[in-house]
């Protein structure tokens, strides 16, 4: 069996990955607060887990791993949203919820086996934090429920910090009904308006920390194989999320693995919607970058490495997946991967190794060992080919609009000769155009010449 090593945040160590019962292989990952469309950054740990996700159906069977990623659903920003906008909530995170199935499945990342939506799991929260007054590491107060971070001495132990040392350094409330500045919500009283449920401490609605406890717990168990998110998430999302599981259930160990992603980054900072310096999945989509274009430019980087989104980068993907699907065309893949990406995958997921090994396998012709080994990472689907990588490069789509809105602008100055010459050029260069009411659609055709295009500028 092939050999997984992962590094472990917890541990701080890479050491060889032993499921705790090979035959139901678990991961929780913290998925995403629904009032808005995933920014790209938001994509990168979706992409990363999802190709241990793959990587883990490989070596220990498709049916043998359960993956767990929820979506929060109750949180303030929906509740800001759904003021600013006079929408129901429900209407809100649904729709939200479909953007995101819509946008990742654009990135070939596989739904997870449980999708499971905070609201749903409320009664298992309340529940936890009841677990959590009654063996005392938790007090009510003024409507809210604490989690006493001084009763769990391990806190901290996550992301290498003490509380004393967290007291100092952090931005931390301070509430008067804290013990603790450093203790933190697990239940909240709620205004008549806003959602709520009924609990031992009055209506309220839990904290974002507990949801995940809770879903993992139920979905899961005490015990689970690995948990993953991004690295803005170690502290203190994660820290807390140990302290009230392993609190609440000592029995168990929590996840045994912590992975965490790096950052994708935009001139040096972190892409977040509150530095407002982000660009949605969709926008690129909607330039027409193929999907199969972003999971690519992914992977080409380590998980644990910080990265930058470039032009470039865009551009060398593009080439690199046009020449492998030519190279594929018409043949059947390999029975297996080739053992050098899946031992480049095992080896902490070296995502950047298991694609020079793909390079490898196109350069030595083997076109068969490429179409598999590429499919165990995502790439190289078929039927993906619509959306996936797109039939042209970025600069050549970019021209094609061009031309499109200099023939609109044409028209609407009466200018028919230089609307006919572009039609005419459009054809002569293989590209397809239709006009409908939402403007024009393309689609290059067999004999496409770009090259073409360029005379018509
Ligand atoms: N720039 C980024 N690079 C990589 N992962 C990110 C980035 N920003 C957020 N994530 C990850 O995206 C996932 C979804 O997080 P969440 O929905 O809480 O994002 P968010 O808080 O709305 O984003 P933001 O941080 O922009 O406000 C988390 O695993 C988080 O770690
Ligand atoms: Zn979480």
């Amino acid at each position: 069996m092939t050999e997984i090593r992962l590094y472990n945040s917890r541990t701080r160590q890479v050491a060889p990955f032993r499921p705790i019962d090979p035959d139901r292989v678990r991961i929780y990952v913290c998925g995403p607060t629904v009032y808005d469309r995933a920014h790209l950054g938001n994509a990168r740990p979706v992409v990363v887990f999802d190709t241990l996700f793959r990587l883990l159906q490989h070596v220990y069977g498709a049916e043998r791993v359960i993956y767990v990623r929820n979506f929060t659903d109750v949180d303030d920003k929906i509740n800001a949203r759904a003021a600013e906008t006079g929408r129901p909530i429900r209407e809100i995170t649904d729709e939200t919820i479909g953007w995101y199935h819509d946008d990742m499945d654009r990135l070939l990342a596989l739904r997870p086996t449980h999708e499971p939506r905070a609201t749903d799991y409320v009664g298992a929260m309340i529940a936890m934090i009841e677990e959590l007054v009654a063996k005392g590491h938790a007090y009510a107060a003024e409507g809210h429920v604490l989690f006493d971070v001084r009763s769990f001495p391990a806190y901290g132990q996550l992301s290498g910090r003490s509380v004393d040392d967290m007291i100092a350094g952090a931005r931390v409330e301070v509430a008067p009904y804290k013990r603790d500045p450093m203790d933190f919500v697990l239940w909240k009283p709620s205004a008549p308006d806003l959602p709520g449920w009924d609990s031992p401490w009055g209506r309220g609605r839990p904290g974002w920390h507990i949801e995940c406890s809770a879903m993992a717990h139920e979905l899961l168990g005490d015990s689970f194989d690995i948990h993953g998110g991004g690295i803005d998430l170690q502290f203190p999302h994660h820290e807390n999320e140990v302290a009230q599981s392993c609190c609440a259930h000592p029995e168990g160990q929590f996840a045994r693995v912590w992975m965490h992603n790096e950052m994708l980054l935009v001139e040096g900072k972190k892409m977040s919607k509150s530095l407002g310096n982000f660009f949605t999945v969709r926008d690129l989509l909607d330039k027409r970058i193929g999907g199969e274009v972003i999971r690519f430019v992914f992977l080409s980087t380590h998980y644990g490495k910080p990265m930058d989104w470039t032009e470039a980068k865009v551009a060398e993907a593009e080439t690199v997946l046009l020449r492998w699907r030519g190279l594929v065309a018409g043949i059947e893949p390999a029975q297996s991967p080739a053992p050098a990406v899946v031992a480049a995958l095992g080896d902490d997921l070296n995502t950047a190794g298991a694609i020079a090994a793909l390079h490898g396998l196109a350069a030595s012709g083997d076109a068969a060992g490429l179409l598999a080994s590429a499919r165990l990472m995502g790439l190289l689907e078929e039927g993906a080919g619509g959306w996936a990588v797109r039939s042209v490069d970025s600069r050549t789509a970019a021209l094609i609009e061009e031309l499109l809105a200099a023939r609109a602008a044409a028209r609407k100055a009466r200018d028919f000769a230089r609307a006919d010459a572009l039609r005419d050029g459009f054809a002569a260069a293989g590209l397809i155009v239709r006009d409908t009411p939402q403007g024009a659609e393309w689609e290059a055709g067999p004999n496409f010449d770009p090259a073409a295009l360029e005379a018509l500028r």
